[in-house]
């Protein structure tokens, strides 16, 4: 539900300096909890994010039958047991407004012996599901749609079973159809082909990073191309190995504090930084470069610094969808204009971010132009403004970003960034009063 309540969006009175520790990413998060899940040994996560959306990933985890447990400084997750022979009673699943959750558990709920229905928050039932209930039936297993085709609430009728085989998904709208078939592909009886088959394919790195688990919970899972050039996949049937591992700081959340740097002439050091990952945050380094910025390592850390010119940036967003409302935010602030491009499908994110975008940016003075596949941004005298976040958290985040140089501009709902970031607030308020002199942390 969105609340009313204005929160007033600090400015930033000088460059900010601050070091800044991001909690665990939500899409390895949520990957490891069900790979965990659907192991046969417990596993143990550290790091991992607790927020909205892996909260609704744990529920939904141990309405299966997993049990997911806080000790000390980590998660530990004693998997679902087998399948009992007699299906079970009905089950519900809240998926709130997670992608990852809506779409990456019905497939493992098909392993279940028994219904269990899925249903989210209001503009959840808006989110394209039609691939995942495809996929589904292309696996045998039985899926009833409750409300509007192709759309949640939905019941899969679990058998206990997955088929395996050869699968054909359109995962154009979004690549999550393609990662919920691939995490528990392990678990069907035959070896998994996957084809892809629709005209474009977003987001590929967070398909690379559900293959990229998979490799390290021992399972093989193989991408190339057919005859016809289209992406596959292929997934070994196997035993998934039970992990210790540590999560990554999550690095799309670190965007709107690396960005704080950027529209502030200022410098934002960002701990753990990675150095090789599937984590399409990484892409910042490139991006806020380009648009005028100082980017380096110091060992694990990541640094930017904003150089007092901020240069409109022509960029194809698809591979790093996720990074498009901070970008745009920086680009309302930018001495050019910009055009954002490849990322038609963020209409089927928590809201359509392309029109949210576009209403919102031109209200604050930065006229931008919704197209088919993307937006332009055409940076112009800015004021401030009640900003709508329509539930969506990175709205929320662009908003506190531009409102660093803008007086007066309130978000609506500011709360909407639980989603991914609890204590986004805090995080925003301490970067913006550490003493620069100090070697502070946000
Ligand atoms: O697999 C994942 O964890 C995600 C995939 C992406 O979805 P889309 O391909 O729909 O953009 C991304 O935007 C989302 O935040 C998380
Ligand atoms: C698109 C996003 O989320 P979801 O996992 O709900 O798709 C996002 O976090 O930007």
């Amino acid at each position: 539900m969105v609340s009313e309540v204005l929160w007033n969006a600090p400015v930033a009175d000088r460059p900010v300096d601050a070091l800044v520790r991001v909690p665990g990413s939500k899409s390895l998060t949520a990957r490891w909890m069900l790979l965990a899940a659907a192991a046969q040994q417990p596993s143990e996560l550290r790091g991992a994010l607790v927020s909205r959306d892996t909260r609704l990933m744990r529920d939904a985890l141990e309405r299966l039958g997993a049990i997911l447990e806080a000790r000390d400084d980590a998660l530990l997750v004693t998997p679902i047991p087998p399948p009992p022979e007699h299906p079970a009673a009905p089950l519900e699943i809240h998926t709130g407004l997670a992608g990852t959750v809506m779409r990456f558990v019905p497939m493992l709920a098909a392993l279940h012996h028994g219904d269990v229905r899925f249903t989210g928050d209001e503009p959840a039932l808006a989110r394209p599901m039609d691939p995942v209930i495809d996929a589904l039936r292309q696996q045998g297993v039985e899926v009833t749609e409750h409300g509007a085709p192709g759309r949640l609430p939905i019941t899969v009728h679990g058998t206990g079973r997955l088929r395996g085989g050869r699968i054909e998904v359109d995962s154009s709208a979004s690549s999550q159809f393609i990662s919920n078939v691939l995490l528990v592909a392990a678990r069907a009886d035959d070896a998994l082909e996957l084809v892809h088959v629709g005209d474009k394919l977003p987001s590929l790195p967070h398909i690379d990073m559900t293959a990229e688990t998979l490799r390290e919970v021992g399972i093989e899972c193989t991408h190339d191309t057919d005859e016809q050039g289209r992406h596959r996949w292929r997934v070994t049937p196997g035993e998934i190995r039970p992990v210790s591992i540590v999560v990554e700081p999550d690095l799309s959340n670190a965007g709107p504090f690396l960005a704080a740097a950027v529209a502030t002439e200022g410098t934002i050091a960002v701990d753990d930084w990675p150095e090789v990952t599937t984590q399409p945050g990484d892409a910042y380094r490139e991006l806020l470069t380009r648009m005028g910025a100082e980017v380096w390592r110091e060992g694990r850390t990541l640094c930017v610094r904003g150089t007092g010119r901020i240069r409109g940036i022509d960029a194809d967003l698809s591979a790093v969808g996720e990074l498009t409302p901070t970008i745009a935010a920086l680009a309302a602030l930018a001495d050019s204009p910009s055009t954002l491009r490849g990322v038609g499908h963020l209409r089927g994110h928590e809201t359509d971010r392309l029109k949210a975008l576009a209403t919102e940016l031109t209200k604050l003075g930065a006229r931008t132009l919704e197209l088919e596949d993307g937006l332009e941004i055409h940076p112009g005298p800015l004021h401030g403004e009640v900003f709508e976040t329509y539930e969506d958290h990175r709205l929320a985040t662009a908003a506190a970003i531009i409102g660093l140089r803008v007086p007066d501009l309130q978000v609506i709902d500011i709360g909407t960034t639980q989603k991914t970031l609890p204590d986004f607030v805090g995080m925003w308020l301490s970067m913006l009063h550490t003493d620069p002199l100090e070697d502070g942390e946000a």
